[in-house]
């Protein structure tokens, strides 16, 4: 057995405690072995944590990982006339070697900031789970389906994909990868194909993940050609089941809110992105009151604009606050366990705490630094003052991705420079 020793840190347990510990990994099972005291001398390797918070790695629980080629593309739009003016059009012209340098510099970006685990709906699936193996990060990913705007044959054959690539890459690096069949919302998927291909999606054995009551504008026409509201909707097509997750739900009413905690099905609140598009504020403490798993997500790059959870745990905090208009909702121990174990039970991964026996997914956070002075409460810290830079570790699957702010599997500067490159040619193509 090879074991790795992260020594001299202060600790975040699941109850989101902090405690003086050591954490001792067995690097050949990727599992915690103890969180004590004194247990550096037997490990094979070290990381220093002293003046440090180790943390279980943060979960980003929707996102769209190469879309960090549209940063700054497009920006200060709603989301309808974003998605059809730019990025659509943009996105049209992706390949599979694109969406490699995207997925590349979004997992450095992750890695860099914390994030050992992420949700992730887009095209190019199969390549983009060979970058996130190839990175060492653990995944669910999904092949964003959508119907509108095709013919019939041309639209079952997306849903087909999404459900070969869901089967295709379950599993795959030594079960770091999960699937999920991903219609990629409620009124860009045509109910028909829903009624086809959701019960396939069953037969597989694979969650659902989709977009829904992200605006206003979503919500009305469902309201008007179904009768019902959009999350009853979608229970009619079978989508609203224990272990399926839903991105933003900002537009849920209190009948809506009873289904998903009956249901079992989580939210992913993607609060940057829902301020920027200027969505709505998502009910969140509400959503946690009434039983419902509430996780944390950037959305892709082009909407947030970057991939930190630690941007968007304060932002879930403030705006939290302001949504239910009490300056004591959605407090810092919320989101911590929102970006941890929240996220991880809602997309169905299993990280996000720190324990003997659980996945070796952790962050080391460097505390000396004078936005963290004093250190009168570390998840108070962890929710409104720390940044990505200040992490120095990241361990996945308990194999060291990040030391002393140097990433290991992934060379920075080609990475940068080949999206960059990525960028260019893509948004020229979209051009001719
Ligand atoms: C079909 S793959 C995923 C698809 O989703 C688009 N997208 C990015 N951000 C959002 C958002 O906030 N709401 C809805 N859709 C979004 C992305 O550009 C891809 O086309
Ligand atoms: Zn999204």
């Amino acid at each position: 057995m090879t074991t790795l020793a992260i020594t001299g840190g202060q600790v975040l347990l699941p109850d989101i405690t902090v405690t003086r510990a050591d954490v001792l990994i067995d690097q050949d099972d990727g599992e915690i072995l103890e969180i004590g005291d004194d247990l550096a001398a037997d490990a094979d390797e070290t990381l220093d944590a002293a003046d440090s918070l180790v943390t279980p790695g943060f979960v980003n629980g929707h996102c769209h990982v190469a879309m960090t080629l549209l940063r700054g593309y497009a920006d200060d739009k709603p989301l309808d006339a974003w998605l059809r003016e730019d990025i659509w059009p943009v996105e049209a012209e992706l390949t599979a070697d694109t969406v490699r340098a995207g997925t590349e510099l979004g997992a450095l970006e992750m890695i860099k900031s914390g994030t050992t685990a992420f949700a992730d709906m887009y095209f190019f699936v199969p390549t983009i789970a060979e970058a996130v193996a190839d990175a060492g990060l653990r995944a669910r990913l999904g092949h964003g389906v959508i119907s509108v705007a095709k013919d019939a044959d041309a639209a079952r054959e997306d849903a087909r994909e999404g459900l070969e690539v869901a089967a295709e890459i379950d599993g795959m690096a030594d079960g770091r990868i999960a699937s999920a069949f991903m219609p990629h919302s409620l009124t860009t998927v045509d109910g028909e194909y829903l009624e086809e291909f959701v019960p396939q999606a069953r037969d597989l054995g694979v969650p659902i993940h989709y977009h829904a009551n992200e605006t206003e504008d979503e919500v009305v026409p469902i309201v008007e050609e179904e009768g019902v509201r959009p999350l009853a909707y979608a229970a009619e097509k079978g989508m609203l089941e224990d272990g399926d997750f839903v991105a933003h739900g900002v537009h849920v009413d209190e009948s809506e809110i009873g289904l998903l905690a009956e249901a079992g099905t989580s939210v992913i609140h993607c609060p940057a992105s829902n301020m920027k598009l200027a969505s709505g504020m998502a009910p969140v403490q509400r959503m946690r009151e009434a039983g419902v798993t509430v996780g944390l997500g950037t959305d892709g790059a082009a909407s947030n604009n970057d991939l930190s959870m630690l941007d968007e745990a304060r932002d879930a905090a403030m705006i939290g606050k302001l949504a239910a208009d009490d300056a004591s909702a959605v407090p810092a121990e919320a989101v911590v366990e929102m970006m941890t174990r929240g996220s991880a039970e809602a997309i169905g991964l299993d990280t996000g705490r720190l324990e003997e026996g659980a996945p070796a997914d952790l962050a080391v956070i460097d505390l000396e630094e004078p936005h963290l002075t004093p250190r009168h409460d570390l998840v108070s810290h962890l929710a409104y003052a720390a940044a990505a830079a200040d992490v120095r570790h990241t361990v996945c699957d308990g194999q060291v991705l990040m030391r002393d702010r140097e990433v290991l599997t992934l060379e920075e500067d080609a990475v940068r420079a080949r999206a960059s490159e990525a960028a260019e040619t893509l948004v020229t193509a979209a051009e001719e």
